[in-house]
């Protein structure tokens, strides 16, 4: 297994850097472009790992889609066209291909399979494939399909009102895709507000869909249309520096393009209101996404709650918070954050044993995280788990610590950042 170590900095970190694409963004693009009529060009997508796994999944399904470096041109012939596949499909440790492709698989007319690693299997599916069954999908899997491996029948789906019980943007993006494939209307009615990615991407691509408050309609049996679009920085990514510089004394960094849109942002409020000095400024749009640079410096922080709507808002940064919380005056209470157990790892257990190994003071609770500081780092080992946000988390403690600090299985950061060691390299 690959390991690193990396020594405390003896200097802030200083520069401007331009994260990779957004993974929500590059996994929707590519996923529309191949349904689409027509040939579309997508630039600054994501080439981790996970999105590779959805470019690969329209492969076996016969779309031709030529890639070079980070531009990908999707040959899309229709809905109609696509063949069936002939192979597994290989969902890697993708949640976001999972859930998204259960969607396609189960409106399309074809028999699939699909299956993905040992952290994915072991992710829930029924919350996709319960209301997919809803829509009349015959899915079967172990547990009643609540995982993978998973065998879509494709049959004929019947567009329905979905309520949903969870706040998730991949079971609200797998109905709509399912709505598009279906005969009649589908509506999801959300209960709290979730990344909309999805109901922004797709008029681009020439699907009608309609908004109001939180239900989204879409009309099923539309055929998408070829576009061309260039997928906006990573704010996910762009958290592990900005949270980087608001801990390390004498550190100013701006990171350039970022997409700013205000169901992710979340991570700069949390810094906000920890008081670190961050600064957003939108300067322009790709498509319905305000895009723009971020200036973050090194600041004293306090502790914060973070709780309710919010939550969704910041999911995959909790881990990146909490080492800041880490080094905030006080106590950091993380709440209403349960679906961090079910993600690539328990991140709740993940980020409060990794963090406690270096020295923290980091209780668990069910549903979430209290973090007592400030607290030095000492060095030590930091276990991703496989799961690159837990690497990444490690990799920026590294820079505060006292000690070296390793990182277990940094390869697994290739996932939604394959070149975030030459980032930090260059900023520090
Ligand atoms: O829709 C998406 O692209 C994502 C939604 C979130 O998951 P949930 O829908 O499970 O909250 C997030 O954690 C994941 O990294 C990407
Ligand atoms: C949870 C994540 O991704 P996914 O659900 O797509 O595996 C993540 O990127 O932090």
């Amino acid at each position: 297994m690959s390991s690193v170590e990396l020594v405390p900095v003896t200097k802030g970190l200083q520069g401007v850097i331009e994260v990779p694409g957004d993974k929500s963004i590059s996994h929707r693009s590519v996923i529309f472009a191949s349904l689409s009529e027509g040939t579309s060009k997508i630039t600054n997508f994501l080439t981790g790992e996970d999105c590779l796994r959805t470019v690969e999944v329209f492969r076996n399904f016969g779309v031709e889609i030529e890639r070079e470096e980070d531009t990908l041109v999707v040959h899309g012939k229709g809905i109609a066209s696509l063949k069936e596949p002939i192979s597994p499909l290989n969902f890697g440790n993708s949640g976001t291909t999972a859930r998204l492709m259960s969607g396609v698989l189960a409106g399309l007319p074809y028999f699939s399979t699909a299956y993905g690693d040992a952290s994915l299997s072991k992710r829930p599916m029924d919350r996709v494939v319960m209301p997919l069954k809803e829509m009349g999908a015959e899915i079967s899997g172990r547990q009643e399909a609540s995982y993978l491996p998973l065998a879509f029948a494709g049959t004929t789906l019947t567009g329905k009102v979905h309520h949903m019980t969870i706040k998730s943007a991949q079971v609200k993006s797998a109905l709509l895709l399912a709505g598009l494939l279906a005969e009649g209307t589908t509506t999801v009615i959300e209960n709290g507000r979730t990344r909309n990615h999805t109901e922004m991407l797709l008029p681009q691509f020439g699907v009608e869909v309609s908004i109001e408050g939180s239900e989204i309609h879409i009309e099923g049996g539309q055929q998408p249309q070829a576009s061309e679009l260039r997928v906006p920085g990573d704010i996910s990514s762009a958290a592990f520096f900005l949270t980087a510089a608001a801990i390390t004394p004498d550190s100013e960094l701006i990171i350039k393009n970022v997409g700013l849109n205000p169901t992710r942002n979340g991570v700069i409020q949390a810094l906000e209101l920890m008081g670190a000095e961050i600064e957003a400024v939108p300067h322009t749009y790709i498509g319905k996404e305000p895009v723009g640079d971020i200036k973050v410096s090194y600041s004293i922080l306090n502790a914060i709650t973070l709780e309710g709507d919010l939550i969704a808002n910041l999911i995959d940064e909790i881990p990146i918070i909490a080492l800041a919380a880490t080094q905030a005056e006080g106590t950091t209470v993380v709440k209403d954050a349960k679906e961090l157990r079910v993600k690539e790892t328990d991140r709740v257990e993940a980020v409060a044993y990794n963090l406690n190994q270096l020295g923290a003071k980091v209780e668990t609770r069910e549903d979430g995280l209290v973090i007592h500081g400030p607290t030095p780092l000492h060095g030590g080992e930091v276990d991703s788990y496989g799961d690159h946000r837990i690497g990444m988390m490690g990799a920026i403690a590294s820079l505060i610590s006292t000690a070296p600090v390793t990182i277990k299985d940094k390869d697994c950061i290739n996932i939604s950042y394959p070149n975030f060691f030459d980032h930090l390299y260059q900023v520090l």
